[in-house]
């Protein structure tokens, strides 16, 4: 699998991303730039990874849906390419228009950095095979506005289509208000386009990919990854 990171001006989990996405796949991603109008030949998987993408000015996301990597994406996506966005990445697809949705401020307000616990709602995914359906894995946060909002007809579309990959639990699994650090709209932490290829999750399962730093609950959806876009 031939996976490229894209670097924004504020990107600063490239690194993790092509780390955890080397651990699965046994192969060193691209790092791409913001102003390539072009994906290399081959691409399998484009990563927009986290960090703060042009100071979070105007919104999360914004500035950076603009840019000229972001028409290549539109057609990698349409053509039917894998498109991971984690944190700012996700806030980017939904700016982007490429999930549906926005990430609005924390409920709380204020930034949250701390472990989260995720549900995973269906294992028919190239970024979920590897885990259990039900199954509640950690993860971590660290966001300011991640808080998950559409409205009502578009929340029952994605519930009604089962495109809803993740939903913030509790640690023994409960979906409840308490679970819900950010306040997102029915604990969603992660949505799928229709054609399950584009992927928007908020915690950042990179970071736990070694069992010697934070455990390993996050690697599943890597190696999901590697076995679901392994070419010959
Ligand atoms: N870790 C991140 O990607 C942070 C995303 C964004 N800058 C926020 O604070 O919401």
């Amino acid at each position: 699998m031939q996976a490229g990171i894209v670097m924004f001006p504020g990107t600063n989990r490239e690194r993790d991303m092509a780390l955890a996405l080397q651990r699965a796949t046994g192969r060193k991603p691209a790092i791409l730039w913001h102003r390539d109008t072009e994906l290399p030949a081959g691409t399998d998987l484009v990563v927009l990874p986290g960090g703060f993408s042009y100071g979070d000015y105007l919104r999360c996301g914004a500035m950076a849906a603009q840019s000229p990597i972001m028409r290549a994406i539109h057609e990698f996506a349409g053509r039917g390419g894998h498109v991971l966005g984690v944190c700012n990445g996700f806030q980017m697809l939904a700016e982007a228009g490429l999930l549906p949705g926005a990430l609005l401020r924390n409920a709380s307000l204020r930034f949250l950095s701390m472990d989260c616990h995720m549900r995973v709602e269906r294992t028919d995914t190239a970024y979920t095979g590897r885990f259990q359906r039900g199954q509640i894995f950690r993860s971590t946060m660290a966001h300011g506005d991640g808080n998950y909002f559409a409205d009502e007809a578009t929340l029952d579309r994605l519930e009604g289509e089962g495109l809803v990959a993740l939903r913030y639990t509790t640690a023994d699994g409960q979906v409840t208000e308490a679970a819900n650090l950010n306040g997102s709209a029915r604990n969603i932490a992660g949505i799928l386009s229709p054609n399950l290829r584009v992927l928007g999750l908020m915690p950042h399962p990179e970071n736990q990919v070694d069992p010697l730093i934070d455990g390993t609950d996050g690697l599943p959806l890597f190696e999901s990854l590697a076995e679901a876009l392994a070419t010959a």
